[in-house]
């Protein structure tokens, strides 16, 4: 039976115990925080369940477009801080089912590569938090141990007033004048999620525009949003320090410019989780940032270590941590195996509207990367958007010049998480723009605005 350590038990970690324990190796999960990883207890699933509450507050704001008024919206800070966190505890709790009712050891504790490996053998120390430490023989292990929000020197996190995306759920009250300092996707989930609870936002960017990794036009029109909403946007802003000042904040930027508020939310991204692994005794290597280095079957460098997630840096998403995850365990115990393929993962931002994507970039085509032809539709000529009296956003398609092939998509939408799906299939399945203009879509629908953008697609081949 090969046995599997695997440090970390985020999507990564316990995706890829599920896979190889359904391939009879015998497995042990060690992990710090809690079954599900940071993802689970503090990343995703909890910002997700923030933002479900934002949105209700948006919809209640809204619903006077409809004609419906709805005399008070008020946000029970307290109510929405327990929900959140009693939502992580009770998926995490799902998670450790899984992995015990699938036959894994899960340990609560921390774990580290024991030494070089000897004939293929490898030694994990392991500390748990109950007992005394001891280590196991591993034919395999995996790394998955995820990534940490980065901190600057001169900004460091006090849990009150100077916060990470992990210590918001413990406030008392919500921010009356918030500072979110960095726009990437983090900070543009957060900075969207407080605006809409009420909350004074200014949204400190270090580019010329929010999310400068995502759509541009995607990314302005979110911009364009949150403005019209009030929030205050600094582009080229970057913060140099952030310190206590009284009951608030005060944020220098490197320009000399000072944002005063009442808290900071640090969102300017992560660092890999590899500082205690013992991975320099081991021969692991590690690139730019930090990252544990992996090829495509996330292999390291070392045979028999493979290493999956945030650790790696490579497109930090959960759907990509688990299929890293569940493809190094596939390649160890020898199953048939697709490396990991990025350009067809969809992803989304959850901000209102939300940002979906999948496929090839506008940057891609504007650079000659990939010769496509595209089109931009606005939600305001789709009737279901006006009838639900929320037009802002589009869909944009790309398609192969020749061949209509749909190679990519972006959606900026309400729900544009649940609408990426039918251009992620065709994308998926080489569908072409004349296969999806011929499906028969629900009227009125905001997919019908998908099906459009093929139809129009189709026209120009004959151009
Ligand atoms: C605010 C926020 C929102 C996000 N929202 C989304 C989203 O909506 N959709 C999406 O796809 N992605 C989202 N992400 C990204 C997603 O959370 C990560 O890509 C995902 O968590 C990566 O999974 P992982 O298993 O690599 O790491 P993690 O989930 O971080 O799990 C790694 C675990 O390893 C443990 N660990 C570390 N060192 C050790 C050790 N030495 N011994 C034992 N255990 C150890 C850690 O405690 C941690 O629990 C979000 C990220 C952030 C920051
Ligand atoms: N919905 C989702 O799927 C979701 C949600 C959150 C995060 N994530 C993923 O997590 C990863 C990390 O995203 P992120 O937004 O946390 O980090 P990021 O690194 O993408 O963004 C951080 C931003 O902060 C800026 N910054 C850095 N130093 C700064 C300073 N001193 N002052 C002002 N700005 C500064 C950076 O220029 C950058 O734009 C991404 O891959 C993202 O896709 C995904």
């Amino acid at each position: 039976m090969t046995r599997i350590a695997i440090i970390g038990g985020g999507p990564a970690g316990y995706e890829a115990a599920l896979v190889a324990a359904q391939l009879d190796a015998d497995v042990t999960v060690i992990e710090a925080a809690g079954a599900g990883g940071e993802c689970v207890l503090s990343d995703c699933i909890p910002s997700k369940t923030f933002i479900a509450s934002s949105g209700m507050v948006t919809a209640a704001r809204r619903s006077s477009r409809l004609g419906v008024t709805i005399p008070e919206v008020a946000v029970d800070a307290a109510s929405v801080h327990q929900r959140v966190k009693a939502l992580a505890v009770a998926q995490s709790e799902d998670v450790h089912a899984k992995l015990v009712k699938a036959g894994v050891s899960f340990v609560a504790g921390t774990a580290a590569l024991a030494g070089s490996a000897e004939a293929h053998q490898h030694k994990v120390a392991v500390t748990p938090f109950e007992g005394e430490p001891y280590e196991i023989d591993a034919d395999v292990v995996l790394l998955a141990t995820g990534a940490t929000p980065r901190m600057l020197r001169d900004a460091q996190p006090d849990g009150e007033r100077i916060l990470t995306w992990r210590q918001v759920y413990d406030l008392a009250e919500l921010p009356t004048r918030l500072i979110v300092v960095g726009s990437g996707v983090t900070g543009a989930e957060f900075a969207g999620a407080y605006q809409a609870m009420g909350v004074d936002v200014t949204l400190l960017s270090s580019r010329e525009r929010v999310m400068p990794h995502e759509d541009a036009d995607a990314a302005m029109a979110i911009e364009n949003v949150f403005r019209e909403r009030g929030m205050t946007i600094l582009p080229q802003a970057r913060a140099a320090s952030v310190k206590r000042d009284g009951d608030g904040v005060r944020v220098e930027l490197t320009d000399g410019r000072v944002v005063e508020g009442s808290h900071a939310l640090m969102t300017v991204g992560s660092v890999p989780n590899t500082a205690d692994l013992n991975l320099a005794a081991a021969g692991v290597e590690r690139g730019p940032g930090g990252f544990i280095t992996v090829d495509r079957v996330s292999r390291t460098n070392v045979p028999g270590i493979y290493a999956a997630g945030d650790v790696t840096g490579v497109l930090m998403l959960a759907s990509v941590a688990a299929m890293q995850g569940r493809i190094a365990m596939w390649h160890a115990l020898g199953e048939a195996v697709q490396p990991l393929r990025l350009k067809k993962v969809a992803s989304n931002v959850f901000t209102d509207p939300e940002l979906a994507t999948v496929g090839i970039t506008q940057a891609d085509k504007d650079s000659g990367t990939v010769p496509a032809r595209v089109v931009m539709l606005p939600l305001e000529g789709n009737a279901r958007a006006k009838m639900n009296g929320y037009t802002d956003g589009f869909v944009k398609l790309f398609c192969r010049p020749a061949s209509g092939l749909v190679v990519g998509g972006v959606v900026v939408g309400s729900r544009a998480s649940e609408l990426i799906l039918p251009i992620a299939m065709a994308v998926e399945n080489h569908l072409t723009v004349a296969e999806l203009a011929q499906t028969i879509t629900i009227y009125p629908s905001l997919s019908g605005s998908i099906t459009e953008a093929a139809r129009q697609l189709m026209r120009h081949e004959f151009e």
